[in-house]
């Protein structure tokens, strides 16, 4: 499948081992460059561990991931990291003020970013410019998550990998990041991969899905394969998440 897209990554039998353990075995599949991804299967599946490897925070065991067409090895470690952005259920911050977040990635480069831009990127994730200044600290949940994804737009990332960002949201900020998603997915043509234990949100947001469970991709296609999979794995798991 995926065969008319372009890939914006593609694995090719990729297996990770750690400890003595097998937590990814033989994953050979692509994720089409400008569309969402959804990746879900039940929990211990190995989806965070994959994500881990699309952005170099691990390596492969076996197999080779290419990115963009070329091998992840051969990205230079921090360009590599903003060539592909990651998002977190936690959204780790620095200590600080919004705009000092939104800096950081920008300083690391030994650039400088204005406070135009970063009310710019303020505004592609619906926050008003007063955020500028405000404590990390003294955001809601959902705030925080959008501030995490607007720093993400800071390092023009192409590709954005997603692990359970709207897990710990109430439901009108799930509403928000979604559209939020959707919305930067197409404005920038980010390739986006968004692990989620929410089938709806897996089915709804997504152009296509993954199915991992216990290591191994089961079934990738289209996300209203969910709908009705033809997969007895994937029927077994989606009827007991109750999607
Ligand atoms: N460094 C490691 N050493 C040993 N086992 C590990 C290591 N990292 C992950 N695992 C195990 O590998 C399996 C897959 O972990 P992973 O976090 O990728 O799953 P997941 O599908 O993201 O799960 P969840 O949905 O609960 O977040 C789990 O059983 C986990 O305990």
């Amino acid at each position: 499948m995926n065969m008319l897209y372009e890939p914006s990554i593609h694995l090719q039998q990729v297996s990770f081992s750690a400890n003595g353990k097998t937590i990814l075995k033989s994953i050979t599949g692509s994720f089409p460059k400008g569309k969402i991804t959804t990746l879900v299967g039940p929990s211990g599946a190995g989806k965070t561990t994959l994500l881990k490897l699309c952005n170099g925070l691990l390596s492969p065991t076996d197999g080779q991931i290419l990115i963009d067409n070329q091998p992840i090895s051969t990205y230079e470690p921090t360009a590599l990291r903003r060539h592909v952005g990651i998002a977190l259920q936690a959204a780790p911050m620095i200590n600080g003020t919004v705009f000092e977040n939104f800096a950081l990635p920008r300083s690391l480069q030994g650039k400088k970013l204005t406070k135009e831009e970063a009310i710019q990127y303020l505004q592609d994730v619906g926050l008003d410019q007063s955020f500028l200044q405000r404590s990390i600290n003294g955001l809601s949940g959902g705030q925080r998550q959008k501030v995490s994804i607007a720093r993400t737009l800071i390092n023009q990332s192409s590709i954005l990998l997603l692990d359970e960002i709207t897990s710990a949201l109430d439901r009108q900020s799930v509403q928000d990041i979604e559209t939020l998603i959707t919305t930067i997915n197409k404005k920038y043509n980010v390739t986006m991969i968004w692990i989620t234990h929410n089938l709806q949100q897996a089915l709804t947001i997504g152009h296509f899905t993954w199915v991992m469970m216990d290591g191994e991709l089961i079934e990738t296609g289209k996300s209203s394969l969910l709908k009705a999979p033809v997969n007895p794995r994937v029927a077994e798991f989606v009827q007991g998440v109750n999607v």
